[in-house]
């Protein structure tokens, strides 16, 4: 098999006695895209900025393209093209002016990849930066690190601050973007339904930990709500892993990761229920705040548990 793209083994952060991330693990196929979802401060950027070689891990193996950026920070900001969170570009610049300002520090760089960005991206080539919208500096930003045809691209909550119109058309330009190049691209979101459309696969970081790496046709195949009376739930069987359990109007509502065995548990025992398809925005929520706590052992204790 070839080497991933991006590779991080049992990675451990933390700044000052506060642990941030433990133990991640995560492997992107060339040529992927892929969403690391996460709640805020779950250690989205912490993760990015150690892939980039700005901060260094406390343990573990990271390589991006084949390279260790803690030793060699230059060679993967190379091909790597990076979209910051807060991105801070000279105000007083033009979009043309900032091309020209970044083509010396990339061989790479492509001039005429660049004017074609910033006009398909419709951005102004000379109006100050300081005086672009919101959404037209995210645009320059994504065009600063594409322009470079980098083999890798990073971008780090790209869509953060945008309108919902702006968000889809941002998510637009960047599918086009991959669909032409080829480039293995790692996304970081706490927005689900857009990334649903972009990636071929999600890892939920949630506080430092990933809870769940998968493609998202399996996360739906995979993660489904059962509904089955609360006194069903008594007899029925316990889901081997359980995300969510809540009591809703007399009805049992849980969440499971393994919902194809638990239909065939539910079947086998003649339990009625009712199965629920979830958005991925569910699925991560699931995986983030679902509360599997409560399950009655007895039909005394499921009478006595309340959501
Ligand atoms: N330089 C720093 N010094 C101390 N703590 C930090 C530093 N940078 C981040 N943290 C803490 O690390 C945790 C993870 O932060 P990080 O920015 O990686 O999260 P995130 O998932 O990117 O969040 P968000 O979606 O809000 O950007 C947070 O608790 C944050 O307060």
């Amino acid at each position: 098999m070839s080497e991933p793209a991006i590779l991080l083994d049992n990675l451990a952060k933390s700044y000052g006695a506060h642990p941030v991330l433990q133990d991640v693990s995560l492997e992107i196929p060339a040529g992927q895209t892929f969403a690391l979802l996460g709640r805020n401060g779950a250690g989205k950027t912490t993760t990015i900025r150690i892939l980039l070689g700005l901060i260094a891990a406390n343990r573990g193996v990271v390589r991006v393209g084949g390279v260790d950026p803690a030793k060699q920070p230059i060679a993967v900001r190379k091909q790597v093209g990076y979209l910051a969170e807060d991105q801070t570009m000279y105000p007083w610049m033009t979009p043309s002016e900032l091309c020209r300002f970044l083509a010396g520090f990339y061989p790479t760089w492509d001039s005429a990849w660049a004017r074609e960005l910033l006009n398909r991206f419709e951005l102004p080539l000379h109006a100050r930066i300081g005086r672009l919208s919101k959404g037209q500096t995210v645009k320059l930003g994504l065009a600063a690190a594409l322009a470079h045809r980098p083999p890798i691209v990073v971008l780090d909550d790209p869509a953060m601050g945008l309108d919902p119109v702006a968000r889809k058309e941002f998510n637009r330009h960047l599918v086009e973007h991959l669909q032409a190049e080829g480039s293995t691209v790692l996304y970081s979101s706490h927005l689900l339904d857009e990334v649903e459309a972009v990636a071929d696969g999600v890892a939920i970081l949630d506080r430092g930990q990933i809870v769940r790496t998968a493609n998202t046709d399996v996360l739906r195949e995979e993660v489904k709500q059962f509904v089955l009376s609360w006194e069903a739930i008594a007899e029925a069987p316990r889901p081997q892993r359980l995300l969510d359990l809540r009591r809703h109007e007399g009805q049992a509502v849980l969440i499971t990761d393994n919902a194809a065995n638990y239909q065939r548990q539910l079947d086998a025992q003649q339990i009625d229920y009712e199965i629920v398809n979830l958005t991925l925005d569910e699925v991560f929520e699931a995986y983030v705040i679902g509360r599997p706590e409560g399950w009655p052992d007895q039909p005394a204790a499921a009478a006595a548990v309340s959501a």
